[in-house]
C-alpha cells in the first residue's frame, strides 16, 4: 500500500509523525511473510487500532515499531528517528526513553511493590530514587486510580488493576509512544472500558501516541482510526471507527481474502 511518506509532502510529515512505517516486511524462515510491504504513518497524539484475524501479523507489526524487532526489509521511524541506525544499545535506550510498553505478557514485576514498578523506567533510564521520584510514581497511580495501592504487592491486585499500573509505568517517562499488545484481553468488559479511557485520556490529555493491538471491536471503538491486516498486509482503514462499522470491516476481511473493500485506499495520511 503506497503511502503519502514517499512523496515529498509525505516525506515532511513523516519527520512529524510520531511513527512511521515504510515498505515494512518481516518474514520468519522460509515461510510468507508475517508482514508484507506495510506502509503506515500515526500522527502525534492519535489513537490507533491495528486489527485482524489471529495470526494476520498484528504483534509483527507491533514489535516492529517498537524496536523490539528488526524488520526484514523497510524502514520503521520513530518520531523521525530511522531505527536501523541505531546499534542495539541506542535502541534499548530509544525504547526505554521514548515508548511505554503495556502488554498482557509482559506483566509487572512481582517482587517489586506497586510504587517500584511504576518508577522502574526511570530508575532504568539512570534517575535517582527519592522523595521526587516516589512523588511522581503516586500522582502516576493517581491518575489511574491506584493512589491508595502504592504498597501493595502485584499478587494482591486484580487483574484489571494489575493492567492500571502497567498503564501508570508505560506513561511515568512520559513517552513519544505506547504499545498496547491485547491489554483487555482478560478483563471483564466494564474493567476493560477502565483501562481503554485512560489510554484515550493519555491520547487526549498528554497528546501521547497510542497504538493497541486489539481482536475486539469495542476496544477499537475507543480510537481516533483502525487498520486491518490479513495474510501480514494491510488491506483496510477506518477513521473513528464504530463497533458495528469495524465488526463489518472484520467480517468482509475474513470472507474476501485480500479483495479490496471501498474504505481500504490510503492508510498513510
Ligand atoms: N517468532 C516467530 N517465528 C516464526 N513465525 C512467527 C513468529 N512470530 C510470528 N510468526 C508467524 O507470523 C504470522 C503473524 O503472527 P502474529 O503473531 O504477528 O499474528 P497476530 O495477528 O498478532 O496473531 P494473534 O492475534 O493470534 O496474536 C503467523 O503466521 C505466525 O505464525
Amino acid at each position: 500500500m503506497t503511502t503519502t511518506a514517499v512523496t515529498e509532502n509525505g516525506a515532511a510529515r513523516a519527520l512529524d509523525a510520531a511513527l512511521t512505517l515504510d515498505g515494512v516486511t518481516r518474514t520468519y524462515g522460509k515461510g510468507a511473510p508475517a508482514l508484507d510491504r506495510v506502509s503506515l504513518t500515526v500522527p502525534r497524539g492519535r489513537f490507533l487500532a491495528v486489527m485482524g484475524r489471529s495470526g494476520s501479523g498484528k504483534s509483527t507489526l507491533l514489535r516492529c515499531a517498537a524496536g523490539l524487532e528488526r524488520p526484514t526489509t523497510g524502514t520503521v521511524r520513530i518520531g523521525g528517528t530511522d531505527l536501523a541506525t541505531l546499534k542495539a544499545t541506542g535502541l534499548t535506550r530509544l525504547r526505554r526513553d521514548r515508548i511505554g510498553f503495556v502488554f498482557q505478557s509482559l506483566n509487572l514485576v512481582s517482587a517489586l511493590d506497586v510504587r517500584e514498578n511504576v518508577t522502574l523506567p526511570l530508575l532504568l533510564a539512570g534517575a535517582r530514587g527519592g522523595r521526587a521520584l516516589d512523588a511522581l510514581a503516586l500522582a502516576g497511580l493517581a491518575a489511574v486510580g491506584l493512589a491508595d495501592r502504592a504498597g501493595d504487592m502485584p499478587e494482591n491486585l486484580s487483574g484489571g488493576q494489575r493492567q492500571r499500573v502497567a498503564i501508570a509505568r508505560a506513561l511515568v517517562n512520559e513517552p513519544e509512544v505506547v504499545f498496547a499488545d491485547e491489554p483487555t484481553a482478560a478483563l471483564d468488559p466494564v474493567t476493560a472500558a477502565g483501562v481503554l479511557a485512560l489510554l484515550r485520556r493519555a491520547v487526549d490529555e498528554r497528546g501521547t501516541t497510542v497504538v493497541l493491538v486489539t481482536h475486539d471491536p469495542v476496544a477499537a471503538a475507543w480510537t481516533d482510526e483502525a487498520v486491518f491486516l490479513d495474510g501480514g498486509r494491510l488491506v483496510g482503514r477506518l477513521d473513528r471507527p464504530e463497533e458495528t462499522g469495524v465488526r463489518e470491516m472484520l467480517g468482509a476481511r475474513a470472507g474476501d481474502g485480500h479483495r479490496r473493500t471501498a474504505s481500504s485506499p490510503a492508510v498513510a495520511r
